[in-house]
């Protein structure tokens, strides 16, 4: 997150890191008990190994206490996921076992309608991305608030030129923004899960370049099947 603030501690109990040998990844967000959402893209460059979700945490590294790493039973990219755009770029991942739920893990609901968030709309992403142009990583969990632009804006020539589908929307980037690490998090407008922060242009903090999130209520059907296929 670029030039945003540390996140009041806890405050945000829905937020996980997908971890890599201990290493922070990528965010997510707790949609159930046994169920995180992130962005397929993560898991581009793990070559088949499965990720260790974190929750419960605001340190990445300090002891807290319902801080607790979970293995991951099963990992789902959306089918209609690649490395070439950012189209369908979700990924859900199954935890080995139900998430103890405390007051600092909570599962955040998601948008169900499927209606674009207004223009202006403040909304809130948080994540353990990278806080500077020198790619600093925090150990805390940091927040931002960003107003939603509209898709016409963001598919501006001079913006994402036509790239941005209905699946998706864009908030502003001028100096605050999402950056490195903070793909998976969720974007967070009136207490609901709205969208999920996708790499877009892999470019941070630039007006031109508006950060780019994957629309979740378009996907509520996919959620759902893939969720009550694998509880069985
Ligand atoms: C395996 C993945 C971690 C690789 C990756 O995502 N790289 C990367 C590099 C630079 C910017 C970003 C990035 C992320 C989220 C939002 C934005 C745009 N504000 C950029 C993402």
């Amino acid at each position: 997150i670029l030039r945003g603030s540390v996140a009041r501690p806890h405050l945000k109990p829905y937020m996980a890191s997908l971890q890599l040998d201990g290493q922070h990844v990528c965010g997510g967000f707790l949609i159930a008990e046994q169920w995180v959402l992130s962005a397929a893209h993560c898991a581009e460059e793990t070559d088949g190994k499965l990720f260790q979700v974190l929750l419960g945490a605001h340190s990445l590294t300090e002891p807290e206490p319902h801080k607790r790493l979970y293995q991951v039973r099963a990992q789902f990219p959306h089918p209609g996921s690649n490395i070439h755009n950012n189209k369908d770029d979700l990924l859900l991942l199954q935890l080995e076992e139900k998430a103890e739920l405390n007051a600092d893990v909570r599962v955040l609901p998601f948008q169900r309608e499927d209606r674009d968030v207004a223009a202006d709309t403040v909304c809130e992403v948080a994540g353990w991305g990278t806080i500077d142009h020198s790619g600093t990583r925090p150990d805390k969990l940091h927040q931002v608030e960003r107003p939603v632009i509209s898709r016409d804006v963001c598919n501006h020539r001079t913006r994402h030129d036509g790239t941005v589908t209905r699946n998706m929307m864009c908030t502003d980037s001028r100096r605050k923004d999402t950056c490195k690490g903070d793909s998976g998090g969720p974007l967070v407008c009136g207490g609901v899960a709205e969208g999920v922060v996708t790499a877009g242009s892999r470019v941070c903090g630039n007006y031109k370049k508006p950060a780019i999130y994957t629309r979740i209520a378009p996907y509520a059907a996919w959620i759902d099947g893939v969720m009550a296929s694998a509880d069985g």
